[in-house]
């Protein structure tokens, strides 16, 4: 630390959760206008740090923290957000917080409104003044335009792609006048590379108007192209802060885990499939922010089919509109059989399971232990974990079988927790992921869907959950339909990857392919256009509308 007085300084900042510590001994500090880097595994500690900073209030609730907080070298101490917010902190969290039927403009502009005197107001006093909905248009208009991106400030949030309600938080944070310090919790998770890198650059622009940001991601490669300087927490210990341009994606994977990490797991080689056991025959999904509506295709029994593209383009709208959670029609064949689209009991009862990509909205039951979270869809569905007394006539839940099975997916996903009695919302976002894929795996579905595996996974857990994946394929014999926005995941572990755009399968290719295939099918030019040789596709290739 320097002898400067810095914009903000954490001392010594210490949490625990019922006697577990979570963070020790914690201190940094942050000059006007300087991008930290805040790196850590799934658990270390990275959102807890920050929700003491931002004065959320589950850290009062869960008995305060130790430490000191200064900004401008004065100690704080924030009792809510509200505080934080008057002291010009700004936060992003991982999840969205805005208000879905709002538009943009109202969502940034909420609790800020602006009004203007008329007829009404000046009879009856200010209290009667209407909303002046230009101005409130052209600041929210400004604050997007700050971005360097294009969103239409008048749609309704629910009505926007995942991409661009990301950058509507973002604007939503930066339209606060005093706003000195910005915390950027994963801001890149759900954006595609593209949307990542003009965020990346936009966040740059910020830091140069003096700005000081907190930047939290597990893309380390954006970690080390944007950052000054890079914090690594492990086990909730500050292990090392260094200069950005000291360090590498490498060092720093060593850094959070404490070993040398494998990343460049690879798919294996010499693999068979049996008969098609999904065929998909253009199929459109209703889905807001995702175009599907002429998608045809098919994955065979025993693969691990991949389902790439850009953001908003179809991939995510797929799955969704297979397992029925979004209105969707076409034809569907699952195991030789028709599957009736609409009611979403159906997929599970023929056995399809999904790991959604919205891992807090239809993914978890946030108040529910792991354990029942795990099981619940199992015992809904195929009246698993059930004890049965005096004939049926009265069925209680079977706990041991719940804790022991929850304890057999903690052990294989290292999931990080207490036990399996924690609720769901206690644990950090990575190990949400896991539990998500843990109640589907329970299923044992003859396919199973997941959506952005890795979303918010650490380096080391991310190759954890690959790992996983090809083990259930392999010994479950579990068909694997992959949905992901990161193509070198996709390729280092599927068979076949389908590239979707403007709502119909691009074409389909072999990981192997080129940098350039993909990229020519993720711009939606097929291969009858292009003129190259398609070699992972089937009897479906080229079926145009
Ligand atoms: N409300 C809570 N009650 C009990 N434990 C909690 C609570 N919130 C967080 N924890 C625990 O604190 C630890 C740190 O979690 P935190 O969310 O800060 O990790 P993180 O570094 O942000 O992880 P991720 O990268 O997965 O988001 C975890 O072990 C988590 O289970």
């Amino acid at each position: 630390m320097s002898n400067e007085t810095p914009l903000l300084r954490l001392e010594g900042v210490t949490k625990d959760f019922s006697g577990t510590v979570v963070l020790e001994n914690v201190s940094f500090d942050l000059a006007a206008g300087e991008i930290l880097g805040l790196v850590g595994e799934n658990g270390a500690g990275k959102t807890t740090l920050m929700s003491i900073l931002f004065g959320m209030p589950v850290i009062r609730e869960t008995g305060g923290y130790g430490g000191k907080i200064l900004v401008d070298g004065k100690e704080v101490s924030f009792s809510s957000p509200f505080d934080a917010l008057d002291a010009g902190i700004g936060m992003v969290h991982q999840e969205f917080s805005l208000i879905p039927g709002f538009t943009a403009v109202e969502n940034i502009m909420l609790n800020r409104e602006i009004s203007k005197p008329g007829i009404i107001s000046d009879v009856f006093g200010p209290r009667m003044r209407t909303l002046d909905r230009k101005t409130m248009k052209d600041r929210a208009q400004s604050a997007i335009s700050r971005l360097g991106i294009e969103i239409d400030p008048e749609m309704k949030i629910s009505e926007m792609p995942i991409g661009h309600k990301q950058f509507t938080e973002i604007a939503r944070e930066i339209d606060r006048e005093r706003v000195r310090i910005l915390v950027l919790d994963e801001p890149t998770a759900v954006l595609t590379e593209s949307e990542a890198e003009i965020l990346l650059a936009a966040v740059k622009k910020l830091a140069q108007t003096g700005i000081a940001v907190i930047f939290i991601s597990h893309r380390l490669h954006e970690i080390v192209n944007i950052c000054d300087r890079v914090l690594t927490l492990r086990d909730g210990k500050s292990v090392r802060d260094i200069p950005a341009s000291q360090t590498t994606i490498e060092d720093i994977a060593v850094s959070m885990v404490g070993r040398e990490v494998n990343t460049a797991a690879r798919r294996e080689a010499g693999r068979s499939f049996g008969e098609p056991i999904l065929s998909v025959d253009r199929l459109w999904v209703d889905m807001p922010g995702e175009i599907v509506r002429n998608a045809s295709f098919e994955v065979r029994q025993g693969e691990i089919f991949g389902i790439g593209g850009l953001a908003g383009q179809g991939k995510i709208g797929i799955p969704n509109g297979i397992m029925s959670l979004y209105p969707a029609g076409g034809s569907v064949m699952f195991k030789g059989k028709p599957l009736p689209l609409g009611n979403p009991r159906v997929p599970l009862l023929e056995g399809l399971a999904f790991v959604s990509e919205d891992r807090r909205g239809v993914g978890l039951l946030l108040d529910e232990t792991l354990e029942w979270n795990i099981a619940f869809t199992a015992m809904q569905t195929q009246g698993r974990f059930l004890k049965s007394w005096l004939g049926g006539l009265f069925t209680q839940r079977d706990e041991k079988a719940m804790k022991e099975l929850a304890d057999e997916y903690i052990k294989m996903l290292e999931i990080k927790c207490t036990g399996s009695f924690q609720a769901a919302k206690e644990l950090s976002g990575g190990n949400q992921q896991k539990v998500c894929l843990a109640k589907a795996f329970c299923l044992g579905p003859d396919l199973l869907f997941v959506s952005e595996p890795t979303r918010g996974i650490d380096i080391g857990a991310k190759s954890i959950v690959l790992d996983v994946l090809r083990r259930v394929n392999r010994d479950q014999g579990t068909t694997i339909v992959m949905v992901s926005s990161e193509l070198e995941e996709l390729r280092s572990i599927c068979d076949r990857v389908a590239i979707v755009s403007n709502g119909e399968i691009a074409g389909i290719l072999d990981p192997e392919s080129s940098q350039a295939d993909f990229a020519l099918y993720m711009a939606g030019i097929r291969h009858e256009q292009s003129g190259k040789e398609n070699p992972g596709n089937t009897a479906l290739e080229g079926r145009t509308p």
